[in-house]
Parts: C-alpha cells; structure tokens; sequence
C-alpha cells in the first residue's frame, strides 16, 4: 500500500477524528465477541467456585457451575469456551494415566456442557503438565522430556477429549510431530470434524505466573519449560513452527502470551493467512486488573484497548480471561 494525502493543509487528518460518527465511519478494527474464547478453570465437587488469588474475578468452577457459566456465556454470545482442569494432586503420576481417562474431570465437564449448552464450542487442553506432580508438559526420563513417548499420551488424550465430544482440541505442550499425530489419529478414529486450535508458537514466558496459581501447579514445576516452548529473542522461528503445524494439519494457530507478542500475530497472519487467535494469559489478565483495581489505570478501557490491539495486528480472534466482561460491555454498546 502506498498512501497517498496532499500537504498541510488540503490534508487535515484531524477531519476524520471530528466525531464519534466520523471516526466510527473511518474505523480500520472492531472487537466483537464473536472474537472471543474464555479459558475457564474447573475443579472437583459441586456447588463449587474458588476464587484464584492472583486472577481477580476467575474463579476455578465445579462441573455443574461450569455448565452454568457455558450457559451464561452463550447467552451473552461468546462462541466457545476452553477448559483447564484443577487435577487433584492424588491423581498426578508419572506416566500421567488420568490424561486419557474418559471420565477425568475434563471430559467430565465436555460431556455435561455439550449436553447441556449443544451450541458453545467447547475447546480443551492437550498436554501432560495437569496430570504429572513436575508440571511439565510431556513425559519425563531422568529429567529429559521426551518429544515421541509424550506424543503416544498425547494421541490418547485426543482421542479421550474427541469421544467425549470437544469441538476444538488444543495442544499446548510444543513437541514436535503432535499435530500430524492427532490429526491421524482422529482420522482414523471417525472424528474427522474435530478442529485443531495448535498452540504453535508458545513462548517460555514469565507471564504465565498466575495460571500456575489456578491450576495448582505453583512451585511445582521443576526446572522450565525452554527445551520445547520457544526463547522469546525469536521471530523467524515462529513462522517455521506455524508452517510446520499448518502443514500437519492444524486447522487454527495461536500466538502465545499475546501483547508481548504482537509482531507475531501480524508475521503469522501475513504470512499464511490462516485462523490466527492469540492468547492474552494470565499475567497480562492480572497486570489490568490488579493495575484497575488500584485505582491506577481505567480497568475497561484498558481490556477494550488490549482486545483492540489483537484484532489491529490481524488476529481473529482471543482467548481471554476478560471474554464474559467484554461481552457485557460490548452488548450495552
Ligand atoms: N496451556 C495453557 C496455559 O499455559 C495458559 C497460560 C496462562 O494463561 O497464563
């Protein structure tokens, strides 16, 4: 694109910004919550919500209240909602077996709201950190995580979360090879209208502090995460990930954290013009909430503003902790 304006002052930008009405005519973006996939936190029991310390305003949610908040979030229009387990500690092992047990808890609560709320789309979570007591996320052996074994669970737990009836499967563990593995693996299966969502450019980021908290696994994890999420120095890499996943079969990519990462989403998008989503994680949540409820910065429209941002660097849609506020405040317009 080549813009072409005359000199100052046949050309006056500020014309455009005059009014509401003239800037909403001019408007490149908009956020609707068609944009929108709320990561929700379930744990065991019922009647249950739990307010995570670090995230103000999320709560980890029994099934039934989970339903409820599928329910909510339909009515409000949200289009799909991804579910992170609160795995009870009792059940973590090392080859991490609850993963693909068809009545854990996240199948559980697939199987309630699709039965209940037919029309969200219910996305999940495919890696191995809620099912191990070292919190990562693959299969361990003398401190190594190792790339094809973890991929063998993986398939399993797809096929778990297929059967139980996800619309949208995630895999956010980084191996290499998982996204053809699935997609074979659901072929085969007869699950072939299964969409996957590929975490694919995953950064080992700091700003997933608060999630850890949630899903309690604080202080669990041992070592980090850099041999398989990616260093945050890099950019080209990325897009070979992307290509590598794309190639395998992943119907949708995500970007992940998402403000940091940016010029990642508009490099992902120019590049392959695939369904690009990003996630706002738990750290960007908290640092606007925690920031809004302080009194030191406008809580709203500091999360319009931020939703905003993903959809100007060519995102189409957000996984966000905000999804059911901004909803609220979209639909009073
Ligand atoms: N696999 C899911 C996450 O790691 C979420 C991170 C966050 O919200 O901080």
């Amino acid at each position: 694109m080549q813009p072409i304006f005359a000199p100052y002052p046949q050309s006056r930008f500020r014309r455009t910004r005059r009014t509401g009405a003239i800037r909403a005519l001019t408007r490149e973006n908009t956020l609707t919550t068609d944009d929108l996939i709320w990561p929700v936190f379930i744990r065991d029991g019922s009647g249950l919500r739990e307010p995570v310390a670090s995230m103000p305003g999320v709560a980890r949610l029994s099934v039934d209240l989970v339903v409820e908040a599928a329910a909510e979030a339909a009515a409000l229009g949200i289009p799909a909602i991804c579910l992170f387990p609160y795995t009870d500690p009792a059940l973590k092992t090392a080859d991490c077996r609850e993963a693909w047990n068809p009545e854990n808890l996240a199948n559980r609560a697939i199987r309630a709201i699709k039965a209940q709320v037919p029309d969200i789309a219910v996305m999940t979570d495919v890696a191995l950190d809620p099912y191990n007591a070292h919190g990562h996320d693959g299969l361990v052996v003398d401190g190594v995580i190792q790339n094809d074994e973890t991929i063998e669970a993986l398939v399993k737990m797809t096929l778990a979360q297929a059967d139980a009836g996800a619309d949208i499967l995630g895999p956010s563990d980084m191996m290499d090879g998982r996204i053809g593995a699935m997609r074979s693996a659901l072929e085969g299966a007869g699950h072939k209208d299964v969409a996957i969502l590929s975490y694919a450019a995953k950064y080992a980021s700091a700003f997933y502090g608060p999630f850890r908290d949630a899903v309690g696994a604080t202080g669990a994890l041992k070592g980090d995460k850099k041999t398989y999420q990616m260093d945050p120095a890099n950019s080209d890499e990325a897009l070979r990930l992307v290509a590598r996943d794309l190639a395998e079969g992943a119907d949708m990519v995500m970007v992940k954290p998402g403000m940091p990462y940016l010029d990642i989403c508009r490099r992902v998008k120019d590049a392959f013009g695939a369904p690009t989503f990003a996630y706002q994680v738990s750290g960007e949540y908290a640092m606007i909430k925690g920031a809004a409820l302080n009194g030191w910065i406008d809580g709203e429209r500091a999360m319009l503003e931020s939703l905003m941002a993903f959809k100007r660097a060519g995102c189409d849609g957000i996984l966000t902790y905000f999804a059911p506020d901004v909803a609220r405040v979209l639909r009073a317009g």
